[in-house]
């Protein structure tokens, strides 16, 4: 039986440009419910700004992008603000507010779109706090107060703070151990298992890749060169991709992928 895979995000003939500068040009992506995307490519490739063209936050030159089948920045304030509640976001610097405690930084959604009384506000926002692995006390802590891996784990407490269907992640291993690393891969697996999110990963780690994403999307000459599986992913006849995915490091991640 074949299933039909439903589209949460459509990215059609995309183009940003910068002064004289193209990072896309006429790029075409699809995301499905359910699935963690991995979105790769060289350095300066457009990987974040794909992610903050998607939720909304860069418009585009040309192209059309609609997430849940809305295109957001053609939608009046109330009801884009109502799909934006369907998406959750950890920017690369986890962007937390530093005159805020941690527990009060996921509460603010929730008061403020979801319109919760603050006392209600905070007792949730520990419940979120636990799913993304933090001990109790650290709600109670400001976010200088944190390691880095605990930060990450705050940011994502925050992103999912209002439920959302879609998680975007921009890099959320970068500058972890590869302990705290590997442990927060496993948690956005089980994460989406648990609560059926569809996750849209922008990375450069490899072990995560491996370990973590349903298709691999890269992003090369302007556009997604390939998105498929990552075994698939991996043949692709392009030198970026041959380097990447074939250099050593490439091939230690493919070996531990396929012993663990
Ligand atoms: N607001 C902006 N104004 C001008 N140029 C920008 C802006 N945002 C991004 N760029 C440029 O667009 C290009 C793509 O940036 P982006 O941050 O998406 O790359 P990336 O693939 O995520 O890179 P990295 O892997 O290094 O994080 C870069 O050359 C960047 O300097």
């Amino acid at each position: 039986m074949v299933t039909e895979r439903e589209t949460v995000i459509e990215v059609r003939g995309l183009v940003n440009r910068f002064g004289t500068q193209t990072v896309h040009d006429n790029l075409d992506l699809d995301v499905y419910r359910g699935e963690i995307i991995g979105i790769v490519g060289g350095s300066g490739t457009g990987k974040s700004v794909l992610l903050r063209t998607i939720v909304g936050l860069v418009r585009p030159l040309a192209g059309e992008v609609r997430v849940f089948g809305e295109n957001l920045l053609s939608l009046p304030a109330e009801r884009r603000s109502r799909v934006e509640r369907r998406f959750g976001v950890l920017f690369q610097s986890g962007a937390l507010f530093s005159s805020l405690t941690v527990a009060e930084n996921v509460a603010l959604p929730l008061v403020e779109h979801a319109g919760l009384p603050r006392m209600d506000a905070q007792r949730l926002a520990g419940v979120k706090l636990a799913l993304a692995g933090l001990p109790v006390d650290a709600g109670r802590k400001p976010p200088s107060q944190l390691s880095g891996g605990m930060i990450k784990r705050a940011a994502l407490a925050r992103a999912l703070a209002l439920d959302p269907e879609i998680l975007f992640l921009d890099e959320p291993t970068a500058g972890l151990d590869p302990i705290s690393a590997a442990a927060f891969d496993s948690l956005i697996v089980t994460l989406r298992n648990a609560l059926g999110l569809t996750v849209f990963l922008v990375t450069h780690d490899l072990d995560t890749l491996y370990s973590t994403c349903d298709r691999v999307a890269v992003l090369s000459q302007h556009r997604v060169l390939a998105a498929a599986p990552i075994d698939e992913v991996a043949r692709t006849d392009d030198p970026w991709v041959q380097a990447y995915f074939n250099g050593p490091r490439g091939r230690a991640a493919t070996l531990a992928a396929h012993r663990g």
